[in-house]
C-alpha cells in the first residue's frame, strides 16, 4: 500500500507537488496519469525518500521510505531505466543490487528468467536495447520480491513486443497481490492496463477512481433502436429522459440508463433492437478532465 497525504514539494519558485493526497491499494494497477511536468516523477521520488517533501508525507506499508527496514523487499521501483553502469553485463548488476541487500544468487538467476533476459545475462548491458534495459531496471526492482512497485513511464520509447511484455507484466503482478503504481502521460496506455486512476494535473489531484467509474462518469447517452420509434420517443420524453432522433430513425436517450430505458419499453410492449450506452473515450475524458484544471488554476491566478 502507497499513502500520499497532504503531499507538497517545492523547488525554489516552482511547487511540482502541491496537498496532493492519494491511496494506491494492493492487487491492482494504478495508473498515475497527468501530463508532462504536472509532478508525477516528483510523487514517485517522494514515495521513495530520494526527494524530501516541503510539507506532508509518502509513506510505503505505513511508513516513510527512510524508515523501512528493509527497503529493497518492501517497495521496488524503475524510475530511470538509462541509469545503469554499461560495461557490466545484466547478471552482475543484478548481482550486485542483490549483494547489497542481503539477497542471494539464486534469486538472481529467477529474476533474470521472470524479466526474459537468461539468455543475455552474461551480455553487457553497454549493447542492450531500450527494451532489455528496461527489462533490466524492472529486474533490479523484483530483486527483493517486494509487494509494491512503482514504474515511472515504462513503456516510453518501447517497440509493441516490449509494450504488451509490460502490460502483461503489470497485470501479473497485481494479480499476485501486489500493490503496482504505474505513471503515463497517455490515457491510451493505462486503459490497457490499469483499474485504478489517479490523474494530477500542475501538481494537484483532479480525480482518484476506477476505469469504470471514470467512463460511467463520463457516459454521453443511450443508443435505442426500434422499429416503432415514435412511441418510444414519446414515453421515454414523457418519463422525463431527453431524446433525439438520428439520421437512421434511431434515438440517443439522456437522463436515463439502459436498464431503465429497457424497462419502460417491455412495459410499453415496444420491441428494442439495440441498446448501447455510448461514453465519451477515456482519452475525451481525459482531456476533459485536465483542461479544466488548466483552467481552473488560470481563472484562480487571474482572481488573486
Ligand atoms: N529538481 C528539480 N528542480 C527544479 N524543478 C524541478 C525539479 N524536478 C522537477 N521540477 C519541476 O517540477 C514540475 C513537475 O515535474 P515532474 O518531473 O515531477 O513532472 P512529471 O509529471 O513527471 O513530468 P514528465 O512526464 O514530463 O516527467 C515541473 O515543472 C518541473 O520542471
Amino acid at each position: 500500500m502507497i499513502e500520499v497525504r497532504e503531499l507538497t514539494k517545492r523547488y525554489g519558485d516552482t511547487v511540482a507537488v502541491r496537498e496532493l493526497s492519494f491511496t494506491v491499494k494492493p492487487g491492482q494497477v494504478t495508473g498515475f496519469l497527468g501530463p508532462n511536468g504536472s509532478g508525477k516523477s516528483t510523487t514517485m521520488r517522494a514515495i521513495l525518500g530520494l526527494d524530501r517533501p516541503t510539507s506532508g508525507v509518502a509513506m510505503v506499508n505505513g511508513r516513510p521510505y527512510a524508515t523501512l527496514r528493509k527497503p529493497l523487499h518492501e517497495v521496488g521501483a524503475l524510475l530511470d531505466a538509462g541509469a545503469v553502469h554499461g560495461g557490466r553485463t545484466a547478471e552482475m548488476h543484478l548481482r550486485c543490487v542483490a549483494r547489497s541487500n542481503g539477497i542471494g544468487r539464486a534469486r538472481v538467476t529467477d529474476v533474470l528468467e521472470r524479466v526474459g533476459l537468461a539468455g543475455v545475462a552474461r551480455k553487457r548491458i553497454g549493447g542492450f536495447s531500450l527494451g532489455m534495459r528496461q527489462r533490466l531496471g524492472i529486474g533490479a526492482a523484483l530483486l527483493g520480491d517486494p509487494g509494491v512497485l512503482m514504474f515511472d513511464e515504462p513503456v516510453n520509447g518501447l517497440d509493441p513486443e516490449g509494450i504488451r511484455w509490460i502490460r502483461e507484466l503489470m497485470r501479473a503482478l497485481a494479480a499476485e497481490g501486489r500493490t503496482v503504481l504505474v505513471s503515463s502521460h497517455l490515457m491510451s496506455e493505462m486503459a490497457l492496463t490499469a483499474d485504478h486512476v489517479v490523474v494530477i494535473g500542475r501538481g494537484q489531484l483532479i480525480t482518484e477512481t476506477s476505469m469504470a467509474a471514470l467512463s460511467e462518469d463520463f457516459r454521453r447517452d443511450v443508443l435505442v433502436r426500434t422499429p416503432r420509434a415514435d412511441e418510444l420517443r414519446g414515453a421515454l420524453s414523457t418519463a422525463g429522459a431527453s431524446v433525439h432522433s438520428g439520421p437512421d430513425g434511431e434515438l440517443a436517450v439522456r437522463g436515463m440508463d439502459a436498464v431503465a430505458i429497457g424497462d419502460l419499453a417491455l412495459r410499453a410492449g415496444i420491441a428494442v433492437h439495440e441498446l448501447t450506452p455510448r461514453s465519451a473515450s477515456l482519452e475525451e475524458a481525459y482531456m476533459e478532465l485536465t483542461d479544466e484544471s488548466v483552467e481552473y488554476r488560470a481563472q484562480a491566478g487571474r482572481a488573486s
